[in-house]
């Protein structure tokens, strides 16, 4: 017999709808229900915390990890069932938190709540449980409208439909067809392994780019934080002219604090060096991160400086391959 605890965390998927709008009101039993019966599983559950995922907080993260760790040695696999807003970044969170967990972890959710007609809430909950049962392999996933992605890799791509995740510049690792697990891609094996405490630091920032973006903010960044990303412009590109943004990436570089270059472009990463706009960014100091999305970036900056505040150690694990969140830099 398998065994697999359900966490469950809130979300749409344990909505109802309330006089403030949906909000999640699901009992445990009644998610549970809707997983149907699957031979030689067995299904426990327990509750988490019972949030809307825009609530979710890097301390949120922990408390998962923390329970996954505690009883990885009880069960076989776990599902996670989740708010869709922010679930791949709890994804990748617990993608570098639990980076040697052998044990398959599965998170879902849904765009309609489960108890309303037509929902795609059913659909994701069997989905979680075949591949959750099913695969051979470990680490953190997440299973939507018939997709397998990597924790680190999947992307929320849209606010409504039920294709409302992606795997960006990663394959699908599985699809789930009818309750058939089809395997498409299995990920390299090569990523380090790097075993940390349980411990984040969420005094990052993160700056969108947009033409005509005062540089002031970079004094107050200076005093007030542990680490930024910059979503950039195409290939790593932000402007030097004009409102130029390069003695901010210097002076924060100066005072130890690490910058992260990302794109605002989702597919295809960065090319830091192909552009006078990108070269200028990186020889003041910005720290390039290939082809890693923002979300992943997010949680792997967070989980980096609580290791070390080094700016050049976090340069160094920032561009290593963890959890199959990166193939170039
Ligand atoms: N579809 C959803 O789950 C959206 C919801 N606001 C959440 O993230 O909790």
């Amino acid at each position: 017999m398998q065994e697999i605890l359900v966490l469950t965390t809130g979300g749409t998927i344990a909505s109802r709808e309330t006089e403030n709008g949906l909000a999640p009101g699901l009992s445990d039993e009644v998610i549970i229900s809707y997983f149907g019966e699957q031979p030689a599983v067995n299904l426990s559950v327990e509750r988490m915390m019972n949030k809307d995922s825009s609530n979710m907080q890097p301390e949120d993260w922990l408390r998962l990890a923390e329970k996954l760790k505690a009883e990885r040695a009880a069960y076989d696999a776990f599902i996670i069932t989740h708010g869709t807003d922010t679930m791949a970044y709890t994804a990748a969170g617990l993608s570098y938190l639990l980076n040697d967990f052998d044990r398959p972890i599965v998170l879902t959710g849904s765009q309609v709540p489960l108890e309303i007609d037509g929902t795609d809430a059913v659909r994701n909950l069997h989905d979680a449980l075949t591949f959750a049962s099913q695969t051979t392999l470990a680490g953190v996933y997440l299973v939507f409208n018939g997709l397998v992605m990597a924790g680190t890799r999947a992307i929320k791509t849209k606010t409504k439909s039920y294709d409302a995740f992606e795997s960006i510049n990663y394959p699908y690792i599985a699809s789930v067809q009818d309750g058939v697990l089809h395997q498409h891609f299995t990920p390299k094996v090569n990523d380090k392994v790097l075993v940390s405490e349980l411990a984040l630091d969420p005094n990052i920032f993160v700056l969108k780019a947009f033409p005509g973006m005062s540089v002031e903010l970079f004094d107050y960044l200076a005093d007030h934080v542990h680490g930024v990303i910059i979503e950039s412009f195409g290939n790593g590109g932000l402007p030097f002219e004009g409102r130029n943004v390069v003695p901010g990436i210097q002076k924060l570089t100066a005072a130890g604090i690490p910058v992260i270059i990302t794109t605002q472009i989702l597919e295809e990463g960065q090319d830091i060096y192909l552009y006078e706009v990108g070269k200028r960014v990186a020889d003041a100091g910005g720290i390039p991160v290939g082809d890693m999305n923002t979300e992943a970036v997010v949680a792997k900056l967070m989980w980096v400086l609580a290791q070390t505040r080094n700016r050049d150690t976090v340069r160094v694990m920032m561009q290593t391959p963890i959890a199959h969140d990166l193939d170039f830099v």
